[in-house]
């Protein structure tokens, strides 16, 4: 079980050139098993809310408790996906994957089986011995999800995991993730750029305000699994939150926005 929960949680950053509120009182429950995505003006604060949710940094005010825990600081339960996949490229992709359970002391029987069965789910098993500076990005972004998997953690926190990848292989990572979010039924927060790929993905999106980072709005997508970009009710949502975020974006003045 991981349910979360932040209660009143707001984020400030003091620096010479003054006070920055970036996240301003979120009260979001994220129940166990949902796809959460995020969405929202650049440098509204989705990355800060995910490293607030990773523990690597502190609320200025208000809390965040997963299963009834206050985080209090990063856990191997909660696990970051960022857009860099950051694998030790002195390791193949089967030595890569198995090199948390290693650590951990995980039996070499065990080891085995999970890794054979995490690189089937993510189409790897052919390459279990290919050098990682060897393999694509798509690749890479595979491994590390396979490594994130192996260490079994009740959530997934997703930085633009697929914004660096060409929009073939990103469709092929969309199949991917979906397929093991429907085996594991893991929480899942995933923050991007992209409307279309949060609706595609997601079971809810929050769109947050350009400037003092509050959630705006919500969408639920209550639409079957397996999805695709081109669905026909993935467009008409997206295109909903998609103006949402344009007005917001006009209403700001910001300089950012948000991919198609
Ligand atoms: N450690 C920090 N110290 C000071 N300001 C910071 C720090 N981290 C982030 N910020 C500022 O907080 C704001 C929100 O940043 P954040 O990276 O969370 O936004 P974002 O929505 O993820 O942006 P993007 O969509 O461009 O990736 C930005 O103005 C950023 O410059």
């Amino acid at each position: 079980m991981a349910t979360v929960e932040l209660k009143k949680v707001s984020k400030v950053y003091e620096s010479r050139a003054g006070r920055l509120n970036v996240l301003t009182g979120i009260d979001l429950e994220i129940e166990d098993g949902e796809f959460l995505c995020v969405v929202g003006p650049s440098g509204c604060g989705k990355s800060t809310l995910l490293n607030l949710l990773a523990g690597f940094e502190r609320p200025s005010s208000g809390e965040i408790q997963v299963s009834g825990k206050q985080v209090t600081g990063p856990s191997p339960s909660r696990f970051v996906i960022f857009q860099e996949p950051a694998l030790f490229p002195w390791l193949n992709v089967y030595q890569n994957i198995v090199f948390g359970l290693r650590m951990a002391g995980v039996d070499l029987a065990e080891q085995q089986e999970k890794a054979q069965a995490l690189l089937k789910a993510v189409h790897l098993s052919k390459f279990a011995h290919a050098w990682v500076t060897q393999i694509s990005g798509g690749m890479k972004q595979r491994v590390a999800i396979a490594r994130a998997l192996a260490m079994d953690p009740d959530i997934l926190l997703m930085d633009e995991p697929f914004a660096a990848l060409d929009a073939q292989t990103r469709d092929m990572l969309h199949e991917v993730l979906e397929e093991v979010y429907l085996q594991t039924r893991k929480t899942i927060v995933f923050v991007t750029h992209n409307v279309r790929e949060a609706v595609r993905l997601g079971s809810r999106v929050i769109l947050m305000s350009g400037q003092g980072g509050e959630i705006i709005e919500q969408f639920p997508v209550n639409l079957p699994r397996n999805r695709y970009l081109e669905d026909v009710e993935v467009v008409t949502i997206a295109s909903r939150i998609r103006d949402r975020l344009r007005q917001e974006v006009l209403r700001t003045s910001g300089e950012g926005g948000a991919d198609a």
